[in-house]
């Protein structure tokens, strides 16, 4: 299989377990810079087990990946964070730290990440809050923002040091429709200005709203639009 070095996610020949079973085997597909990608299928099928391979949180036994220019099958641990700058992660249940402000969430993970100017960290914790809509809440505490406010604040997080590619598991789970709606819209902005998605997801109508590539995992294998056609109803 060809990938072209406009790919910011490739994988050959992968299969992805879970202690030892194997939950998909098989699977290569290549995503390019600044494309959006879904990833669907039923329960239990493997798509979080996917997801947490490419950000090396599962171990790549068989095949070989690469992810943001890192192999993953080669990476050892201290690379990890190396790979986790390039990359961001936006999780279904929040994962903010409610012991502090927003700002403080944003400035913990800059620290983190070896930012050390405290104008530059101030400043670039004002354009990520920009970006996803919630200047103002800078000075919050998490508890005081709605669930879809906290979902923004995980999105800024995510864009701190400007990804390729941003890997959402179900980000809108738990959301009402209308600010599904809001954070699909920011999703839109974020890939037009350039961030490729791979974003998991069980809700039909944002794939009927949003169209675009679809991968699904089904029986163990990870079918793609971009390649063949299949049953999208089954597997929801
Ligand atoms: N930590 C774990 N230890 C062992 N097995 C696990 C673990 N996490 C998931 N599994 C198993 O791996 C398989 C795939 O699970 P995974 O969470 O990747 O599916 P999913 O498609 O993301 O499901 P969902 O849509 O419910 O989030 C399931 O059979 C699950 O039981």
């Amino acid at each position: 299989m060809e990938f072209s070095s406009n790919s910011v996610v490739q994988l050959q020949k992968v299969s992805i377990f879970q202690e030892v079973n194997t939950i998909l085997a098989e699977v290569s597909f290549a995503i390019e810079k600044g494309e959006f990608v879904y990833l669907v299928g039923r329960t239990g099928s493997g798509k979080s087990s996917l997801l947490k391979t490419l950000y090396a949180d599962l171990p790549l036994k068989v095949g070989t990946a690469q992810v943001a220019g890192f192999n993953i099958h080669a990476i050892n641990w201290s690379q990890v964070p190396y790979l986790r700058r390039k990359i961001g992660i936006v999780f279904q249940d929040f994962q903010l730290l409610f012991d502090r402000s927003v700002s403080d969430n944003l400035r913990f993970v800059l620290k983190a990440t070896g930012w050390k100017d405290n104008s530059k960290i101030k400043n670039r914790i004002s354009e990520v809050l920009m970006r996803v809509g919630l200047d103002s809440a800078a000075n919050k505490m998490p508890h005081q923002l709605s669930g879809g406010e906290q979902q923004r604040v995980v999105i800024a997080r995510a864009l701190l040091n400007e990804p390729v590619i941003l890997f959402a598991d179900e980000p809108t789970g738990n959301l009402d429709p209308d600010v599904t709606q809001g954070i699909m819209e920011l999703f839109q902005e974020i890939n037009n200005s350039g961030t490729a998605i791979l974003m998991a997801t069980h809700n039909h109508h944002i794939l009927k709203r949003y169209p675009r590539r679809i991968l699904k995992c089904e029986r163990g294998r990870v079918l793609d639009s971009a390649k063949e056609t299949f049953d999208l109803v089954d597997g929801f």
